[in-house]
């Protein structure tokens, strides 16, 4: 373990800043992550996320997230709320999801030994991928393009408000083509499972690299494993392996239009995937409108609302 990794951020007090520091969420890459309240206008509390940066972190790798957050503002993106420092440390104060995240979601029908529902499957890639189709197509105030790419779609970046909508965050290791921001060329970011086959090979990421951890993230929803790897994968070598073939096989409990959205989202080659998030989103639209099962966003909060509370969390 390299000096200082894991190790809880220490807090002075409880008070950190103007907030208001009440439990520890979880520790990522970079950061570890508060619930904490913070006064409005009219001195009343509300929830925020406190995303403090560790102490072994280049300062710089934090400031292009906090950045990149500062420029960003969609609906189904985690909302920035203020940068700042306090106590010799970065902060990233964001709106919490009060719903978690996807990970903990997916657990959830795990340990109650039911199946994700197909058509929140759905939904939930659907509001990813318009996320996603914001965030390909971003340019700075004064009009450059950004070509951004997010780099690390995943289950553990996917969150819940209370109200069943859904947002992508963490963006520290997005990289913007159009600016200096993000990580080397070559450095290979991301969370290992949903690397793509060009990730492997070490090239820069494209939106449609995006594309294809989205589509391993359907299946995972809609199959219930990952579409190349065993749980029980030897060792990186042999996963990285597995994910640069990219060979699919589908059980036939999957539909064939599902079965051929995700075809197309998996393809290993980059140009015949899906070429946009528009076009992705539209074929699962597509399918939702055919089979009838597109929930709204009110069905969609009564399922997190029952799942979190059978689940006990
Ligand atoms: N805006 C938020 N609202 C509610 N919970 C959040 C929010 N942001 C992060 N969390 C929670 O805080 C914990 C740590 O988050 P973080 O993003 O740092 O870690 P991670 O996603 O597990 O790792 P990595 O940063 O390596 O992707 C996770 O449990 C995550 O669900």
């Amino acid at each position: 373990m390299e000096p200082g990794q894991n190790k809880p951020v220490e807090v002075p007090s409880r008070r950190y800043g103007r907030y208001l520091v009440r439990s520890r969420l979880g520790e990522g890459g970079m950061a570890e992550v508060f619930r904490a309240d913070a006064l409005d206008a009219r001195g009343e509390q509300f929830p925020v996320a406190l995303k403090l940066m560790r102490k072994d972190v280049p300062p710089e790798a934090f400031a292009d997230e906090a950045d990149l957050m500062g420029l960003l503002d969609h609906p189904n993106l985690v909302r920035l709320l203020e940068t700042g420092q306090a106590f010799g440390r970065p902060f990233i104060a964001m709106e919490f999801l009060v719903g978690g995240d996807l990970r903990r979601l997916m657990q959830a029908h795990g340990t109650l030994k039911r199946r994700f529902p197909v058509g929140i499957a759905v939904y939930v890639c659907i509001e990813v991928l318009r996320a996603l189709s914001y965030f390909h197509q971003v340019r700075t105030r004064s009009g450059r393009p950004l070509e951004l790419v997010h780099g690390d779609v995943n289950p553990t970046n996917i969150f819940f408000s209370g109200d069943g909508e859904v947002k992508l965050g963490d963006f520290g290791v997005a990289k913007a083509r159009g600016a200096d921001i993000g990580p080397q060329d070559g450095i290979t970011a991301g969370k290992l499972h949903y690397l793509s086959p060009e990730q492997t090979r070490g090239e820069p990421p494209l939106p449609a690299t995006d594309l294809f951890a989205m589509g391993i993230v359907l299946h995972e929803l809609v199959v219930g494993t990952h579409p190349f790897l065993r749980p029980e994968e030897p060792d990186e070598q042999a996963a990285m392996a597995a994910l640069r073939a990219a060979r699919l096989s589908l059980p036939d409990t999957v539909d064939k239009p599902l079965a051929q959205v995700l075809r197309r989202a998996l393809a290993p080659d980059t140009a015949t995937r899906y070429r946009t998030s528009g076009e992705f989103a539209g074929a699962l639209f597509t399918w939702a409108l055919d089979s009838g099962l597109l929930p709204t966003r009110q069905h969609v909060q009564a399922w997190l609302l029952k799942t979190l509370s059978y689940a006990g969390l």
